[in-house]
């Protein structure tokens, strides 16, 4: 865990120097805030943004060096979490870890755990309901505890008020950042069934019931973090493409360099 990292490594290596904002990101914020964000649709101010950014994110401005800076990142089913993680991670030199994947995975990893357990989990993602939080904060300890990445997106979690609640007593830390992504239900149902990656959940009757749920345990969390001042709420219609150029702004305003942006232009 980051806790008992001291100095711990960063994702990529020291050279390209991606994970910590630019000096001059860093001057011209601190002289120019408040920054504004084009397009910003969700409430959380820039230079809020970015005040956490520097107090949280390690080695920046003096934070805590032992604590990543972490954005959950939420949406219903299909809004396009995944595919937006993705592209944050690779361009800002984000971890990625998806609850939904962790478990994926540990039903098929053939874990000391046992066929139960495993069998548990599958029929609880089959029924579109909430896998014990215990189970899914434990995943995602470890996969954090297996990562030096200084930055972290935390990809479909948490999922209802018990799994937010359980994350922070156990790992004793709260996201930096919560971002969004806000999609009209039949455009959430076109993309699932259009997903085509042999999802168990990938059906009608699940997908309803999914819905149901992000509606009734998952809103309550984003509206929690609304009232703390940690959402960033960003449109989910448009191309994947449109989509990513506001999530690119946001993280943009908030000093992140984009490694791809440079790297493209040989800097
Ligand atoms: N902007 C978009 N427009 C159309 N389809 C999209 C868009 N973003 C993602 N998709 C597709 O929709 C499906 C669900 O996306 P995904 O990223 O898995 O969403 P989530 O993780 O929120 O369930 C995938 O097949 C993906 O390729
Ligand atoms: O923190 C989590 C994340 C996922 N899930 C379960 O895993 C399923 C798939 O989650 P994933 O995030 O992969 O789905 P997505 O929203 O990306 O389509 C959910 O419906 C839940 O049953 C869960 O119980 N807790
Ligand atoms: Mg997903």
């Amino acid at each position: 865990m980051w806790r008992r990292r001291v100095g711990a490594l960063l994702l990529r290596p020291r050279s390209s120097s991606i994970p910590t904002p630019s000096a001059t990101h860093r001057r011209r914020h601190h002289l120019l805030l408040p920054v504004s964000v084009p397009d910003e649709k969700g409430p959380l101010a820039s230079n809020v943004l970015l005040l956490r950014l520097f107090t949280s994110q390690a080695g920046a401005d003096g934070g805590n060096p032992r604590k990543p800076f972490i954005a959950f990142v939420l949406g219903g089913p299909g809004s396009g979490k995944g595919t937006q993680c993705t592209r944050i991670a690779s361009d800002f030199g984000f971890a990625h870890l998806s609850a939904g994947d962790l478990l994926r995975n540990e039903i098929a990893s053939g874990s000391e755990k046992g066929v139960h357990f495993r069998e548990l989990i599958l029929d609880i993602i089959k029924e579109g309901r909430i896998v014990p939080s215990e189970i899914t904060v434990e995943l995602i300890r470890k996969a954090m505890e297996s990562t030096d990445a200084k930055r972290v997106l935390i990809d479909g979690f948490p999922r209802c008020e018990e799994n937010r609640i359980a994350f922070e007593r156990i790992t004793g830390t709260e996201p930096d950042l919560v971002i969004f992504f806000d999609c009209p239900e039949d455009e959430m149902v076109k993309r699932l069934l259009g997903r085509n990656q042999g999802r168990v959940d990938d059906n009608i009757e699940t997908i309803k019931k999914r819905l149901k749920v992000f509606e009734n345990l998952n809103i309550p969390v984003v509206d929690y973090y609304s009232s703390r001042g940690k959402v960033h709420k960003i449109s989910a219609t448009g191309t994947e493409e449109e989509i990513f150029g506001a999530v690119r702004k946001l993280f943009a305003s908030l000093g992140f360099e984009n490694f791809v942006f440079h790297k493209s232009r040989g800097l």
